[in-house]
């Protein structure tokens, strides 16, 4: 059996008196994509919060390779390989898409973002920027300053800044929220080829179960924080618990 490149055993926090993730106990495999459903407030966002090191565990623990990294912060654990899309957070919309992602590309080869570094950074660092962002098919805007962007935009750069940083572990919490129709293909595509490259860890969050099914090579269910399902989609989406916790009603056959 292949090592877990994350794993996170008993995992738990209070928000006062309520649980909002109770003692999740979940396994994450390279080469795998795990979507994580669950109804609104079963703590699918909050399980990505206690993973990334957003917010510290109540109990439990989390491994990232291996490494118990628990008590570490968000930023040593992005430096063991957690990446996370960040909804638009990290994002400076005073500058250009171009220096958005070069910023990432230079943080990944550990290249200090001095003013001069800022503006006259190697033709090498371009060029992977520049790559990043034909992935996610935004290349065409690379001048445009990224508070101008649409809202889709954002979150296809966001995606190229999470690639830039190569990270072993690519957390997306509903990655097309937002996107118009004709975007959501290249998302899809892009988390798709991902997923195949590089033996990646793959984790997402996602509502829409046309997605879930496009993608999902796992599925792991929350329900009040508790981890109630956990397997192949075929399987999952069809059991007794998915079906009356989180579709409401059985699916057709
Ligand atoms: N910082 C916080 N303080 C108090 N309660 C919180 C906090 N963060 C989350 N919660 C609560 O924890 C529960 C789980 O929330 P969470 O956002 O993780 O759910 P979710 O499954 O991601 O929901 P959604 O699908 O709506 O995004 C909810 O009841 C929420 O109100």
């Amino acid at each position: 059996m292949a090592t877990p490149s994350l794993f996170t055993r008993d995992l738990t926090i209070r928000f006062g008196g309520h649980v909002a993730v109770n003692a999740v106990t979940a396994e994450f495999y390279p080469g795998t994509l795990t979507v994580i459903v669950g109804p609104n407030g079963a703590g699918k966002t909050t399980y990505f919060n206690l993973i990334s090191g957003q917010l510290p565990a109540t109990s439990g623990s989390v491994f990232v390779g291996g490494q118990d990294v628990t008590r570490l912060g968000p930023a040593r654990r992005t430096r063991l390989g957690v990446g996370r899309a960040f909804q638009l957070t990290n994002l400076f919309p005073h500058l250009t898409v171009l220096e958005n992602v070069r910023l990432a590309v230079q943080s990944r080869a550990g290249i200090g973002m001095s003013m001069l570094s800022l503006w006259f950074g190697h033709k090498e660092v371009i060029q992977r920027a520049e790559h990043y962002l034909e992935r996610v098919s935004m290349i065409g805007k690379r001048a445009a300053y990224v508070g101008t962007l649409s809202h889709g935009d954002q979150r296809k750069l966001e995606v190229a800044i999470l690639l830039a940083l190569e990270p072993a572990i690519l957390m997306f919490d509903e990655p097309t929220a937002g996107m118009s129709v004709d975007e959501v293909p290249v998302v899809l595509d892009l988390i798709h080829q991902v997923k195949a490259e590089r033996n990646r860890t793959v984790l997402l969050v996602e509502h829409k179960m046309d997605v879930v099914r496009a993608l999902a090579d796992r599925i792991v269910v929350l329900h009040n924080g508790t981890l109630v399902a956990d397997g192949e989609p075929a399987e999952v989406m069809q059991s007794k618990i998915v079906q009356e916790a989180y579709l409401g009603t059985p699916e057709p056959a």
